[in-house]
């Protein structure tokens, strides 16, 4: 099995702060990785990385058998699939679902005077119909739903057929019936071995999708456990990642966390 992201001993340090503290990490194909921890943990800081698109203060990063430093970013990023409220926020409100997807095809965010080939519009269809918006290929990016919102920022980074795909917390700000359509989405999508490998940062444990195998619990900039799920998920490390005694409970294979008094 070939790693897909290795960190080796990156920090990331922005003035006094130490946003990320000597973290090692190893994704491989086929893994699917869950990032947990609370606010202000470095999980976007982590991913940022993974997406190269931030570099260590220090240590070393390899994507996709690339070394961050020394390798052309803007070669490397098309063979990531990235999906973050960021991006959300540079797609012009009113571009098309359609154009938001097949935009990814050249990594741009609003459809200018670039020609896309009918493969390009053929894919973003496809891929529109798998995550449920067929129906929307016209409608404006601003008129959306959240829930629609999260579904074309999936589809778009799915786009370009990359192999690892980043995922900033994509179930946020959905209600229980749009987390749990997004969180079976996830789970299809996990279990299909064509897929490429995931990481999903998020702070709930009930987003994490049954077919997750793996996960890194961040607290203040370090790793606290990492690795499959069935070992890393325990209260006890859950409790030390966000800093206060939590009961876990396990459902099936989907987790959730209440506080222990
Ligand atoms: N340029 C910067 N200078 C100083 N501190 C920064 C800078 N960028 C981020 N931080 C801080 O680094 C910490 C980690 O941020 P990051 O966004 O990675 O955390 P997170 O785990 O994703 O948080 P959240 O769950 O709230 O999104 C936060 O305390 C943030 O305020």
């Amino acid at each position: 099995m070939s790693a897909v992201v290795e960190m080796v001993d990156v920090s990331v340090v922005r003035g006094q702060k130490t946003l990320l503290d000597s973290v090692d990490w190893v994704v491989n194909e086929g893994e699917r990785w869950v990032i947990l921890g609370p606010n202000g943990a470095g999980k976007t800081t982590l991913l940022s990385i993974a997406a190269a698109r931030l570099h260590p203060t220090r240590g070393m990063v390899d994507i996709l058998d690339e070394i961050l430093g020394a390798v052309d970013v803007f070669e490397l990023r098309p063979r990531i699939g990235l999906s973050s409220t960021v991006l959300a926020t540079q797609i012009p409100e009113g571009e098309t679902v359609l154009n938001c997807v097949v935009t990814a095809a050249y990594g741009v965010t609003g459809r200018w005077i670039e020609s896309y080939d009918d493969a390009d519009e053929a894919q973003a269809r496809e891929l529109m119909a798998a995550w449920g918006l067929e129906a929307l290929a016209e409608r404006r990016f601003g008129s959306l739903s959240e829930g629609e919102r999260k579904r074309v920022l999936i589809a778009r980074a799915l786009m370009t057929d990359p192999e690892l795909l980043l995922l900033d917390e994509p179930a946020a700000g959905l209600d229980v019936g749009g987390r749990e359509d997004l969180v079976s989405r996830l789970d299809e999508l996990a279990r299909d071995e064509a897929s490429p490998a995931i990481v999903m940062v998020t702070h709930h444990l009930e987003e994490v999708p049954d077919a997750f195998t793996h996960a890194l619990l961040l607290r203040e900039g370090r790793v606290v456990a990492a690795g499959p799920v069935r070992t890393v998920m325990t209260q006890k490390n859950l409790s030390e990642t966000f800093g206060l005694p939590l009961k876990l409970v396990k459902v099936g294979d989907r987790y959730a966390a209440f506080g222990r008094s």
